[in-house]
């Protein structure tokens, strides 16, 4: 057994079955069974066009889907089923009364019983043995535990059968039109060539939110993982050195099992280990020029497809001098070495792809090696193939640098994995939509990969992407922490008091710009003609990094473009322009402009009509309240007049008075928290609660009030009204805010806008912080947080603009005597758990004029583990001791 023969007629079976677009791996999971079963004969498998085989594999993926279906939802947690998905699921359940049942859709058709019935019963008998080899007997199983269906339901027929659309198509494949019309009403795919369409719409079914029946688990229905590929330059090892107890938790091992001799149906994934310049460059016997080839599995390679079980080095490939992790595509015409091990036995010529044969270059420059030599190769760092182009040319694999060394360590599914990751992704990036699929995405990247590296290059242009060949480096970047929706950094700061918070990060991956990119406390960033990226350690040598962008261009690597022309998109009712006079930094904040808060997820705002009693609203005004001669309710909050004046400003009193408090903090009243959400995200002792200043608020008219939208009172509403720009400071602060017009005292400037998210939400974000970025941008929203008793976490708010912000997250801080001073101001809600913070300005300030506020930093207190950063206001009275030392010392 597991001679040629069956080789050839399992690879036949996978082809026949890759028609269909089922992946290799269910095909070898299936055909085990029923090799078995049928008692190691193929006939009865290849009969009618593997009709047996096809039918199994469809039941069994109904079966699971079913099941899944039916589960809770912290189960299907566990099997990775999406929870935006899931959600969407239910929601369709719901929706949709007449849609299956669960009792339906766990039922099985009469006319497969038997077949399911004797899997069973191979898959019970194989267990049995498994964990009892001296038991033989098999325990029988009854029909009775299968459900009925009644086939005559005509509601089933569209749901049911793939199986029965499968098999007609396999019965008749390429001859006559399969799925008449009769089939099911109103089905379009009755065209015998569209079998692949027919499954990409079931596909896209699952994926849709307005089925109404299941969704799937991943499965090689819902999402079509690559299946793994020898690729010239892969070397294959013994496939059992890469099991674990997870993967064979779930497997059914029979005493002998024979097929496996030439059935790769373990580990679903290639693993390869990338290429390290010691493999690549030093080993000659594993490397030709280009790609080594070693091939130590049991299940072996036959012609194009394989190998579940493979690993293997890099595909070092010299054309184009890109390696992507080792996963660059073979140059054309480069040699390949193939080193057989001992059980594997493959030869040169086997191991090539058909593409490989194509090109003509099969066998050419394949040399043997020993599996002495196949031991040597270090076994040091893993990789899994993820997504690659449709030929295969770039891939993006997943490497665990000795991970799979550590006893603790276990290999998660990749299904797991990207379920992981996408929920990430609706998380951190409010993807919402259901189709969101990370390995498009990748193969999306691999594709335009592709493209830009074929691209002539433009002489004018230094714009093409220079991937590192090591992509180690993610080991320490933001770019990972900020592609997976972490970062943070730990700094003082609070607008108000000098508590310590953990603040998150600018997600600072990003993308210098050009031939003249640097990054100031990194030297010159320029490593083996690379370049750094922002945040990247300069000292590490794994900091090589992604360098985009060409000059002219305004954009970041992830995340939007900006229009340098208005940065808010069009969102504001003025234009937000952005310039940099002072250095060739190009403008790489990857953040999305929002001119309103937004809530992450878990902050509780409620602007409900029925909390804002009569006393809260002026429901019976007319036009302009500020024009009445009595004030009406919505002054009450300032003491029963308006805190604006006719002209739009803040009145002068009630501003001198908010900026006294922040000047001064310890003359003015303090909340204490009985337990300060502060301290109680803070790990350890919950120390007492450091005070919170009791501000002054303005109350403005709103939607349950009489007046118009021209009312006096209604300012911050309205937004930015005056010429703001962005620009780039010389005293070394980065970008700030400038106004381009004259203002005077007390203008509204702009709201600090930013995602709301609880304290512990912030919190979170942090403690995933790298501490390296230069730039946060959160504030708290504590004017409140005293006066209550002990406040939920939903309710200590904060407002983070590291992700979703507006211009005022450019606004740099000055000690005392800043240009703004930031007001709380209700709008939608009466209570002050939620509100506004306005910026106003402390003074007249001229066109050109930077607007700076005050952060409250203080920083002598030596008990913050970090500083937020050596301050560079230049003010007479700047609180950093430090530099205003050494600023006096120079002079
Ligand atoms: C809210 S951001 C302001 C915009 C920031 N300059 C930028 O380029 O995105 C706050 C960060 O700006 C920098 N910054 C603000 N005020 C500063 C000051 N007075 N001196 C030095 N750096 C300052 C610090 O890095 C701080 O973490």
């Amino acid at each position: 057994m597991g001679g040629t023969n069956d080789k050839e007629r399992y690879r036949k079976a996978v082809n026949a079955m890759k028609d269909l677009g089922i992946s290799e791996k269910r095909v070898s999971e299936v055909l085990k069974k029923l090799f078995r079963l049928y008692d190691k004969n193929w006939e009865p498998i290849e009969d009618e066009n593997y009709r047996v085989l096809a039918d199994a594999i469809f039941e069994q993926e109904n079966e699971v889907e079913n099941s899944i279906d039916n589960m809770e939802a912290p189960f299907q947690d566990e099997l990775g089923v999406p929870p935006l998905k899931r959600r969407l699921r239910s929601q369709a359940d719901v929706a949709s009364p007449s849609s299956e049942t669960p009792l339906k859709r766990s039922k099985i058709r009469e006319a497969d019983l038997p077949l399911v019935q004797k899997i069973r019963s191979v898959e019970h008998e194989a267990t049995q043995s498994h964990m009892n080899d001296d038991d033989e007997q098999e325990t029988p199983i009854s029909p009775q535990s299968f459900s009925r269906v009644d086939s005559e339901e005509p509601s089933q027929l569209c749901l049911r059968d793939r199986t029965d659309r499968a098999s007609q198509h396999i019965k008749s494949k390429g001859k006559e039109p399969v799925f008449s019309s009769s089939t099911c009403p109103g089905d379009d795919t009755a065209d015998p060539n569209s079998l692949q369409k027919q499954f990409k719409e079931k596909q896209t079914e699952h994926n849709s939110p307005q089925r109404t029946n299941r969704l799937p688990v991943r499965s090689s229905f819902g999402v079509c993982f690559k299946e793994p590929k020898v690729e010239p330059g892969i070397i294959l090892l013994r496939k059992e050195k890469f099991t674990n107890s997870r993967q064979n938790e779930g497997l059914i091992k029979p005493k002998s099992e024979p097929a496996e001799d030439f059935i790769p149906f373990e580990i679903p994934l290639a693993v390869m280990p990338p290429a390290s310049p010691d493999r690549t460059n030093n080993d000659d016997s594993l490397r030709r020029d280009g790609c080594s080839t070693l091939s130590g599995c049991t299940g072996q390679v036959n012609g194009a497809d394989i190998q579940p079980v493979c690993v293997s080095t890099v595909s070092v490939n010299g054309a184009e001098g890109l390696s992507v992790n080792g996963c660059i595509g073979r140059a054309k015409g480069a040699d390949c070495s193939t080193v057989s091990g001992s059980t594997g036995q493959a030869n040169g010529e086997d191991s090539m792809t058909s593409k490989d044969k194509q090109d003509g270059i099969s066998g050419r420059g394949c040399k043997a090696a020993t599996s002495s030599e196949l031991a040597n190769v270090p076994d040091t760092s893993k990789s899994f193939e993820i997504a690659s182009s449709p030929l295969g040319e770039v891939k993006i694999s997943l490497t665990c640098n000795q991970a799979l060394e550590q006893p603790d360590f276990r290999l998660p599914s990749l299904n797991a994995v990207l379920n992981a990751v996408e929920d990430r992704c609706l998380r951190s990036f409010r993807i919402l939509d259901p189709n969101f699929s990370m390995i498009k995405l990748m193969e999306e990247m691999c594709k335009s990969y592709l493209e830009l590296s074929n691209k002539a290059p433009d002489p004018k242009e230094d714009s093409l992407i220079h991937l590192s060949s090591d992509f180690n480096f993610l080991k320490n970047s933001n770019l990972r922490k900020v592609l997976s929706g972490e970062g943070g950094i730990r700094m003082p700061t609070s607008l108000h008091s000098s508590d310590e918070v953990v603040l998150p990060e600018t997600p600072s991956i990003l993308l210098l710009e050009g031939p003249n990119c640097h990054h100031k406390e990194k030297g010159d960033g320029n490593i083996n003609g690379e370049m750094y990226v922002d945040g990247f350690d300069s000292n590490s040598s794994d900091s090589r990094g992604l360098v985009v962008i060409p000059q002219h261009v305004s954009t970041i690597g992830v995340g939007p473009r900006h229009d340098v022309n208005d940065i808010s998109k069009g969102e504001e009712r003025v234009r937000i322009s952005l310039i940099n006079e002072v250095t060739s930094e190009s403008f790489a904040h990857p953040f999305y402009y929002i001119p309103k808060n937004i809530v992450y997820q878990n902050a509780y705002l409620s602007f409900s009509l029925a909390r804002i009693g009569d006393e809260d609203c002026c429901s019976t005004c007319f036009g302009d309240c500020l024009s009445s001669s009595i004030p009406c309710a919505c002054a009450r909050e300032t003491g029963g007049e308006f805190a604006y004046t006719l002209e739009g400003l803040v009145k002068e009193e009630f501003l001198d008075e908010c900026i006294s408090m922040n000047r001064d903090p310890p003359q003015h009243r303090h909340y204490y928290c009985k337990e300060c959400p502060l301290e109680r995200s803070k790990e350890g002792i919950c120390d007492p609660c450091k005070g919170h200043l009791v501000r002054k608020f303005i109350k403005e008219c709103w939607s349950k009030c009489g007046c118009n939208m021209q009312c006096g009172n209604r300012v911050v509403q309205r937004g930015i009204a005056c010429n703001l720009q962005v620009f780039m400071t010389s005293e070394g602060k980065g970008w700030g805010l400038r106004t381009l017009e004259d203002l005077p005292k007390g203008a509204f400037i702009c709201e600090y806008v930013g995602e709301v998210l609880t304290n512990t939400e912030l919190y979170e974000r942090n403690i995933q912080s790298t501490g390296k970025e230069k730039h946060t941008y959160p504030v708290l929203l504590d004017a409140d947080w005293g006066s209550e008793g002990v406040l939920k976490d939903e309710e200590a708010l904060c407002l983070d603009a590291t992700y979703y912000g507006n211009v005022a997250r450019f606004i740099n801080h000055r000690c005392s005597d800043a240009t703004m001073v930031e007001i709380p101001v209700e709008v939608e809600t009466p209570d002050h758990h939620y509100y506004h913070l306005a910026f106003f300005t402390t003074r007249k300030v001229d066109a050109l004029e930077e607007l700076t506020w005050d952060y409250g930093i203080d920083f002598n207190d030596h008990s913050h583990p970090v500083k937020a950063f050596r301050c560079q206001c230049q003010s007479k009275c700047c609180r950093d001791m430090k530099r205003s030392h050494r600023t006096k010392s120079r002079r």
